[in-house]
């Protein structure tokens, strides 16, 4: 069933619009000219292989490397901000790392990111009930998948227009990713989410559109991230899967950044978009 939202964030103003976004790392250009924009509803896959550039737009996003080109937030441009201000907006990131204080509770690691006069611990209670248990223990001590959930209940404190969550399952046992999942769901009904996500059964649960990059560039955009999962040739040659990898498989990792060109065309569904690197238009 296609996840909900992706009509309803097509037609509205998106909430992040990203126009010629280049950035750069110790002078190694990693993101080139990125335009892609973001539904106001439901979740938005950033996908491709790895090293592809999919932390480095989002770190570029909010300012966390050097970028170029124009970064707009719910109609108001942002590329010129520092990440506090960017962060100050109401744009919540969910590192790929965690990033947990470990030396402090749960319960600082929460205090600590609550930004807002009045945070939304009432949601974060109902959605990680564990964490409520665990109030007083360090968060060095907990596992990949608590420490995760403290990560995006932090996210999920304050009022936010925009998540970024970059790979919040990985290196997760299947039934933790599942409940991440699960809780990725129910946050995107308060909130649009750009989630970086490598295992692509959960971007087939959660994700109503995608953006797929390669060597730095986007190759590909949809609103309807299952019809891309289900394009067998876009797949195998974007992500370096299967026609059936969708189903429980990851996105291959091991088959180097840039995705092959010019070996056939599929027919693209109607509302997707693959561009040269793609080699399809
Ligand atoms: N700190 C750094 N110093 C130098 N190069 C970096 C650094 N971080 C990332 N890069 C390079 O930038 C490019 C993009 O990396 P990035 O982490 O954005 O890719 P990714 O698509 O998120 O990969 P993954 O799926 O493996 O997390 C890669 O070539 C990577 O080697």
């Amino acid at each position: 069933m296609q996840p909900a939202a992706a009509q309803a964030g097509a037609h509205a103003r998106p909430v992040l619009e990203i126009a010629g976004l280049t950035a750069h790392i110790a002078g190694q250009q990693v993101v080139e000219d990125v335009s892609f924009s973001v539904p106001a509803t439901g979740i938005t896959a950033l996908l491709g292989r790895n090293g592809v550039g999919k932390t480095s737009t989002i770190k570029a996003v909010i300012g966390l490397i050097s970028r170029t080109g124009s970064v707009t937030l719910d109609g108001e441009r942002i590329d010129k901000e520092p990440t506090f201000k960017i962060i100050r907006r109401g744009v919540g990131y969910v590192p790929e790392d965690r990033e947990v204080f470990s030396k402090l509770t749960v319960a600082e690691n929460l205090r600590l990111a609550e930004r807002d006069a009045s945070p939304r611990r009432q949601l974060v209670e109902e959605l990680f009930p564990d964490l409520l248990k665990r109030a007083s223990q360090m968060a060095g001590t907990l596992s990949g998948g608590q420490q995760q959930m403290v990560s995006l209940a932090r996210a999920l404190l304050n009022e936010n227009k925009l998540l970024l969550i970059d790979e919040p399952t990985k290196g997760l046992a299947p039934k933790i990713v599942q409940e991440v999942a699960e809780t990725l769901e129910r946050a995107a009904e308060t909130v649009p989410i750009l989630l970086v996500e490598q295992n692509l059964q959960v971007v087939r649960q959660l994700a109503a559109g995608a953006v797929v990059l390669s060597g730095g560039r986007v190759v590909h955009t949809t609103n309807s991230a299952l019809e891309f999962l289900d394009n067998e040739d876009l797949t195998q040659r974007l992500l370096g899967v299967h026609a059936d990898a969708g189903h429980g498989e990851d996105a291959d990792a091991g088959h180097g950044e840039n995705a092959e060109t010019g070996h056939g065309e599929a027919a693209a569904p109607a509302n997707t978009q693959t561009n040269r690197n793609g080699a399809q238009k």
